[in-house]
């Protein structure tokens, strides 16, 4: 016997709850179910048939059910939310935890895993197959319980996206600790806007955290930082942990040495060094998150700051890729955010002797309105930009290049209105009109193709930043999934 939410998946024997808000829709998907042989059929709605019960408190009774079928659940369980961040964090979290030698799940974008083998099989074969980075309501209820069971997983930490918050995915948990890593520009084709894209997050803090739970946010963040506030208005006993310039915990000094970052972080008052094989002032950031997730769970910084120094970045955050020539580097990431892109590229920057070269798409099906952001962002930093597809999914995607490139055209109609009037208007006009001015961009369909180039246009000096899909395995293509990765293609490149 199992439980479902969704009629699709009803087998002789399930047990259906059924969501739906609308009546009509409801009895669409209980006459399916009870086709499909569903043992019970719960529902808000008045609707008769066989197994079907009518239940007043819908939500306590979808609760109890999953208490019943999975009672046992790590005793702490912990929520990352941001616009970006969320899996580097988790998987900080993680690793800081299994290094302690304390058995953790983590559930995130990068899969499902408790860094024990069979265990993650297992894992892997149930929940790794829909790429989510918030399971499903039942899923996440049954992987807490096998962590918990099997493996005596005392810690839980899993990403909390704004799609997941929305569709009540992460209902009934008992979260302790939940952090913020930022808030900007996504989701808008899900989301009417960014003040509900926020509201939406808010949830994660305000109905899902426990009354004396911690939250740790980030104070440098405008918008994020506002929880505090919030939180302070509520009546209850939930504490906070900032990290930041002003922050409980405080970012100090970080300079790369030997391909190494050089951390110095503070809390309170107290100086910490760490050499660090992580990348980027922004994973400082969400390493500084993670610490004080382990300072929510009552650990002192001294019970692993040995540990801060080992951890490695999740796979496709600003990863190197190890094959490339000795005289430029290769860089791929998951940027598909404007913030994330500008962050990666500002990042690389600062590591570029020769030219700074960037390849991306977006994602179709996708907010579009972060499309023409992105164009302009990375002419605005890289040298040369490289506009091609990402997952197009069911979009033309000749249509996601032309809106990343109206970003750009954007950009440079700008700048000319701004130079109306300059003493050597001539000059600008004619190196405007040549692309120099604002970055030098191509359009290349497919990605495979757009990779190859990049890969050959390399000089020394140069630093390659190919963004957008970082540890994706696939590529789709309208509705077609096939194997797709960024490693792959450079590797097949440069061998
Ligand atoms: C747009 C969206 O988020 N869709 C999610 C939704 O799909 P769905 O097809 O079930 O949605 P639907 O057709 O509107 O149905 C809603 C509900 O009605 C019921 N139903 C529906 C039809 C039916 O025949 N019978 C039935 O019972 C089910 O309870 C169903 O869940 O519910 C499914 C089960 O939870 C999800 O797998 C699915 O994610 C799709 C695949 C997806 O791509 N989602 C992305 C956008 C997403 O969620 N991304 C986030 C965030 C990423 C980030 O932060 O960057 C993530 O957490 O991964
Ligand atoms: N703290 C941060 N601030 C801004 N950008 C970040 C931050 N952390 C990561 N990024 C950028 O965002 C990309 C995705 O990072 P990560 O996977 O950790 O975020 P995420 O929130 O889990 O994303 P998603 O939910 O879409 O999987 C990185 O490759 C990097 O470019
Ligand atoms: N979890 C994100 C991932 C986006 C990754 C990018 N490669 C894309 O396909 O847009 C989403 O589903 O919006």
């Amino acid at each position: 016997m199992e439980i479902t939410l969704d009629s699709r998946k009803v087998k002789e024997n399930s047990i259906f709850f059924c969501t739906s808000l609308d009546k009509n829709e409801a009895e669409k998907y209980i006459n399916d179910a009870i086709l499909k042989g569903a043992a019970k059929i719960y529902t808000r709605f008045d609707i008769k048939g066989k197994n079907v019960f009518v239940v007043d408190d819908f939500e306590t009774k979808l609760r109890d059910e999953l208490r019943e079928f999975y009672p046992n659940k790590p005793k702490f369980q912990m929520a990352i939310t941001g616009t970006n961040g969320k899996t580097s964090t988790a998987y900080f979290v993680w690793q800081i935890l299994r290094k302690m030698g304390k058995n953790c799940v983590y559930i995130g974008t990068i899969g499902v895993f408790s860094g024990q083998k069979e265990l993650d099989d297992e894992f892997f074969t149930r929940f790794n197959g829909n790429n989510l980075t918030t399971p499903d309501l039942i899923s996440i209820h049954e992987i807490l319980h096998i962590a918990s069971t099997k493996m005596h997983c005392d810690y839980a930490i899993f990403e909390a996206s704004s799609h997941g918050i929305s569709q009540g995915r992460i209902d009934f948990l008992d979260i302790c600790t939940a952090g913020f890593t930022n808030f900007t520009q996504d989701h808008l084709d899900y989301h009417k806007n960014m003040d509900e894209y926020w509201a939406c997050k808010e949830k994660l803090f305000t109905k899902y955290l426990k009354n004396n739970g911690v939250i740790i946010a980030n104070i440098d963040d405008g918008k994020t930082g506002t929880i505090v506030e919030k939180i302070a208005q509520e009546n209850s006993e939930k504490t906070v942990i900032t990290y930041g310039k002003n922050g409980d915990l405080q970012p100090l000094d970080v300079r790369l040495e030997n391909g190494m970052q050089k951390i110095t972080f503070a809390y309170k008052t107290q100086k910490y060094y760490i050499n660090s094989w992580i990348l980027g002032d922004f994973q400082v950031y969400n390493l500084l998150c993670a610490s004080g997730f382990m300072l929510s769970l009552g650990f002192k910084i001294s019970d692993f700051i040995s540990i801060l120094g080992e951890i490695m970045p999740p796979p496709g955050r600003l990863e190197r890729v190890k094959k490339a020539d000795k005289y430029y580097d290769i860089y791929i990431d998951y940027a598909h955010t404007p913030d994330a892109l500008e962050k990666a590229l500002v990042e690389l920057r600062k590591i570029t002797t020769g030219r700074l070269i960037c390849i991306f798409g977006c994602g179709g099906d996708r907010d579009n309105a972060k499309r023409a952001i992105m164009g302009k962002t990375s002419v605005s930093i890289a040298n040369f930009t490289i506009i091609t597809d990402d997952n197009p999914r069911t979009e033309d995607a000749a249509k996601i290049r032309a809106e990343i490139i109206s970003g750009i055209r954007e950009l440079k109609a700008e700048k000319m209105a701004r130079l109306k009037d300059f003493p050597i208007k001539r000059v600008m006009l004619f190196a405007l009109q040549n692309e120099n001015v604002v970055g030098n961009f191509m359009e290349i369909d497919g990605r495979k193709n757009a990779i190859e180039y990049g890969v050959l246009m390399m000089q020394e000096g140069d630093v390659l930043l190919i963004a957008g899909k970082g540890h994706e395995n696939y590529q789709i293509i309208g509705t077609k999934k096939e194997y797709f990765s960024d490693f792959d293609e450079v590797a097949s490149i440069l061998s």
